[in-house]
């Protein structure tokens, strides 16, 4: 099953608080959601692989280590998944960019995809899957389920706040995923909403309502 690791480092959680506040305009929102997107991106990257080149100091040769950059890929979904890519993007610049874009019916909750555009080299990469919110789960099912079609294997997911009910729903339809989350946070309520949450982050990060 996938492991759920919650990243707690006190800045993020300082951050978040003022994501939860209704009264964070648009502007301060979509700052504070990138700064936490960078900060998280730290500890998701913590494992991945390094090679070493040679470098040359004012002193001498040596050998040191980069980070392959390059064998990352980013796929946030839209719309509010956006909102955090570029947080990612600071810290690694040579990831790839993925767009898989879903919404979720307002009536079912069943999301629908819309749009899907990847890197053609997307099954050689680790992908981490971008999405504020994992409330249901449905749509970071369905856009991990998009990608294993398309022949991926290394597939983290990465939210700042996830229910239970997402968190157990991708547990179970993809048990290989890790997940890495700001917070889990108390329950869905009858309109799909994580309680206590931040809102809609689409609306909050665009400023559509
Ligand atoms: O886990 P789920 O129950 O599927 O809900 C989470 C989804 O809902 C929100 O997107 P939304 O449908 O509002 O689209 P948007 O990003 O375009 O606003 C959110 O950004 C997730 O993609
Ligand atoms: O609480 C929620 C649930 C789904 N989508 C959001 O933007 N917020
Ligand atoms: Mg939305």
């Amino acid at each position: 099953m996938g492991k759920v690791f919650v990243c707690d480092h006190p800045l993020i959680q300082h951050k978040l608080t003022y994501i939860r506040d209704e009264r964070t305009n648009t502007k301060d929102f979509r700052e504070y959601v990138d700064e936490v997107a960078t900060l998280m991106a730290y500890e998701i990257t913590r494992n991945i692989p390094l090679e070493k080149i040679k470098v040359k100091t004012p002193v001498t040769e040596t050998e040191s280590s980069i980070i392959s950059g390059r064998m990352l890929g980013l796929i946030p979904i839209l719309r509010a998944g956006l909102g955090m890519t570029e947080g990612v993007l600071k810290l690694v610049p040579a990831a790839k960019v993925g767009h898989i874009g879903l919404y979720r019916d307002p009536e079912t909750l069943q999301p629908i995809e819309y749009y899907v555009k990847l890197p053609t080299d997307v099954q050689e990469r680790e992908l981490i899957v971008i999405d504020p919110m994992l409330a249901t789960g449905g749509s970071a099912n369905a856009a991990i389920t998009a990608l294993k079609k398309r022949d991926c294997t290394q597939i983290k997911l990465m939210c700042l706040i996830a229910a239970p009910e997402g968190i157990e729903a991708v547990q179970k339809e993809h048990p290989d995923v890790d997940i890495y989350v700001a917070a889990v946070d108390e329950y869905l309520n009858d309109h799909g909403y994580i309680v206590p949450g931040l809102g809609d982050a689409g609306d909050r990060l665009f400023g559509t309502k």
